[in-house]
């Protein structure tokens, strides 16, 4: 086995490694996903996104790379929002599409984007279905959310109260029976009316500075509420801002996708974590 690539970037300081795998011939098991993840005996990051061919994976894809999304307990999901944008500017600044347009394959489906010049992208990320209502308990009190589906599910749940204030330490409660499968859980500001702040909860990592997925739940939670399903909004996030629009059709994310760093994965220490 040859050194194992890697580059760590992020989307609004929700963070990633990337594992260019082409072939598909990593065995990106959860336990050295957690361990990549690890921000003490690992590289850390809220996530990795291993780049394999569609067809190597045997994925039913118009789209030729596959975005092969895990958070960082190992756990599988179908989208990532701001992975996504990471993703499309490596593909393009690796000189594995020629852009600014083309489209990725993800678990939630293939998802066009359009990489700008000054390095931000948008992604296309689909219809957001509102499938519903729900609670999410923090600390005791109990929050009302409307229950949104980006391909990967959400409950955004709107306070009157500045939701920097949450303490977010401990994992929010939320039914089980209506999430079996778990949930990214947003709070949020409507500050006016297209301007929203957030924090998020997500399903398999915990607290993270941004959700892509999830900034488009909050704004079609919050289109839904002012009873209309269309409309354009800034998210402020702990990691800073992206832009979203929604209608029945489609939504799109826009925001910036950095790169920090790039090397090689030690081959004694990646074959120790099983
Ligand atoms: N951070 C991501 C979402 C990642 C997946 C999520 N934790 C889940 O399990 O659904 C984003 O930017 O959308």
């Amino acid at each position: 086995m040859g050194g194992i690539e890697f580059l760590k970037g992020h989307g609004t300081q929700n963070d990633f490694v990337l594992l260019p795998d082409a072939a598909g011939e990593l065995d990106l098991t959860p336990a050295r996903v957690a361990a990549l993840c690890d921000r003490r005996r690992g590289l850390g990051a809220d996530g990795v996104l291993r780049v394999v061919r569609s067809a190597a994976l045997g994925v039913d894809s118009a789209a030729e790379w596959f975005m092969d999304y895990r958070n960082a307990d190992g756990s599988i999901a179908e989208m990532c929002g701001n992975g996504v944008r990471v993703f499309a500017r490596y593909l393009v600044e690796a000189g594995l599409e020629q852009g600014p347009e083309f489209a990725v394959g993800s678990r939630a489906g293939d998802r066009p984007v359009r990489v700008h010049a000054d390095r931000s992208v948008t992604v296309h990320m689909g219809p957001a279905r509102i499938t519903g209502s729900s609670v999410a308990i923090v600390g005791g009190r109990e929050m009302s959310g409307v229950a949104v589906d980006v391909g990967n599910p959400h409950l955004v749940s709107t306070l009157d109260d500045d939701v920097s204030a949450l303490d977010l330490r401990d994992a929010p409660r939320y039914d089980h029976d209506f999430f079996p499968q778990g949930v990214n859980l947003e709070f949020v500001n409507v500050l006016d009316g297209d301007a929203l702040r957030m924090r998020v909860y997500e399903r398999g990592v915990g607290e993270t500075r941004a959700c892509g997925t999830g900034t488009v739940a909050a704004v079609a939670a919050a289109l839904h509420l002012a009873g209309t399903d269309h409309g354009s909004s800034t998210v402020d996030i702990p990691g800073g801002r992206v832009s979203v629009s929604v209608d029945r059709e489609d939504s799109t994310l826009t925001g910036p996708a950095e790169f920090v760093a790039r090397g090689e994965l030690d081959e004694t220490w990646w074959l120790r974590q099983r």
